[in-house]
């Protein structure tokens, strides 16, 4: 079973990430985790950060001649913020000694976790849970999921994901987006996000790409932010990894507590997901046929999972971001010091970073399905899964 863990602050030296459960000889290099880290960096509506770090993750262990030998795999990031000092990291996010006149946060922002944190680990400051609720994580998170991702391609499997709505502006029906997004996903769900990233809000269409793109730039003006919705794509996955045993088992389930673990992430739904509730089930249910010795579907409204299984049809997930919660325009707060009302503080932000977020989307659902097809195929190296997969569907 392939696990992952990260620490670190946003605005400390750096992140780590350990992975482990990733079976011996599967392919790795630090360009190929780059690739993802890079792409999480781009997108329109982007803050200042982005435009400064360099995010890049030096693989410390578990990985001999650009291949995995079995045992858990360290990784390191430096956060150039802090190397940067554009504000005194070094002293306010000192490991030891608390320097005179550092300031403490008291203006909680609606929407982030600055209130609840620091009720919950009894802060009379902020910084501590800006540190590490902000998405500054995702970074390292993306990287440890890239291996799960690698595990995945090496047997065929491709994840891809697009922006469907920024704000007001996005596609209108399930059908529009079938017909752009599927025929693409025959070449493999890699196909999805590459067309997607050739649009700095990676939209498949490119007048709904103007659009959103005038949409984020109308908020910045008025100092507000915005969130949107986007779909992940997988192609190759074979029929039956999860499991209807078990609510714990499902897989549709473990997807959406990957998705949702995700900072700002509101809502998961799997193929016509919503859209299904308003609809009569001879037009949501997905026909059987069997065609060329497999069974096959007419459709896959129900986005490749029945019983919590897979049913062989790409899957098909859609999450919604909600929009960034620290806005030049202020709203209402109470300082929690003096417990007067007042206005939230502005600091450096993103006004919309769905674009940057649906890379993040696409590599938390990669370990959930790679242990699906561990759980199936399973062995302690790439060839011994290779064998067992071999068996199995041939
Ligand atoms: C890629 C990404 C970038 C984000 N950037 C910001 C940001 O610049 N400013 C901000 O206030 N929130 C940002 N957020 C959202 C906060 O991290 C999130 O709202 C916060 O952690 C509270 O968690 P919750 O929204 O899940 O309740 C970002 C989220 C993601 C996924
Ligand atoms: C650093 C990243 O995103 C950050 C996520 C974030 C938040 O509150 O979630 C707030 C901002 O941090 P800062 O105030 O330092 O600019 C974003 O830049 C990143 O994605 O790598």
């Amino acid at each position: 079973m392939i696990r992952y863990i990260t620490a670190g602050e946003s605005h400390g030296p750096g992140l780590t990430g350990i992975v482990e459960g990733v079976p011996a000889g599967l392919t790795i290099t630090e360009e190929d985790i780059a690739h993802h880290l890079v792409r999480r960096q781009q997108g329109y509506g982007r803050g200042g950060r982005m435009a400064f770090e360099k995010d890049f993750a030096t693989i410390n262990s578990g990985v001999r001649f650009s291949k995995t030998m079995g045992g858990p795999i360290a990784m390191h990031m430096p956060n150039r913020a802090f190397k940067k000092d554009d504000a005194g990291w070094p002293t306010v996010m000192n490991k030891k000694t608390e320097a005179e006149g550092i300031e403490k946060i008291t203006l909680p922002r609606p929407g982030h976790a600055d209130l609840v944190g620091a009720q919950k680990y009894n802060f009379d400051d902020i910084r501590p849970v800006i540190e590490r609720s902000s998405a500054r994580e995702t970074a390292m998170r993306v990287a440890c999921c890239s291996i799960a991702r690698q595990f995945l391609k090496h047997f065929g499997i491709e994840i891809g994901a697009h922006v469907l709505r920024i704000g007001s502006i996005g596609f209108d029906n399930w059908e529009q987006v079938r017909a752009i997004a599927d025929p693409l996903a025959e070449n493999g769900a890699e196909a999805v996000y590459k067309a997607a990233d050739e649009s700095d809000v990676r939209c498949l269409d490119e007048d709904l790409s103007a659009q959103m793109r005038e949409e984020i730039k109308v908020r910045r003006k008025q100092g507000s932010s915005l969130g949107g919705i986007y779909e992940i794509l997988v192609t190759g996955l074979p029929a039956g990894l999860g499991s209807y045993v078990h609510w714990d088992r499902k897989l549709d389930g473990q997807l959406a507590q990957a998705i949702m673990g995700t900072q700002a992430m509101k809502g998961v739904e799997v193929g016509l997901g919503f859209e299904s509730g308003h609809r009569p089930g001879h037009e949501v249910h997905d026909e059987i046929t069997h065609e060329e010795g497999s069974f096959k579907r007419r459709t896959n409204r129900m986005g490749g999972i029945e019983g919590g299984m897979t049913t062989g049809m790409p899957l098909i997930i859609r999450g919604v971001m909600k929009p960034i919660p620290t806005m030049l325009n202020p709203l209402s707060t109470v300082d929690m010091k003096t417990k007067q009302e007042t206005e939230t503080r502005y600091e450096r932000s993103d006004v919309c970073a769905l674009p940057r977020a649906v890379v993040v989307a696409e590599s938390v659902i990669a370990p959930v399905l790679a242990n699906a097809f561990l759980e199936k195929f399973g062995g302690d190296s790439i060839s011994d899964i290779e064998a067992n997969f071999k068996k199995a569907t041939q």
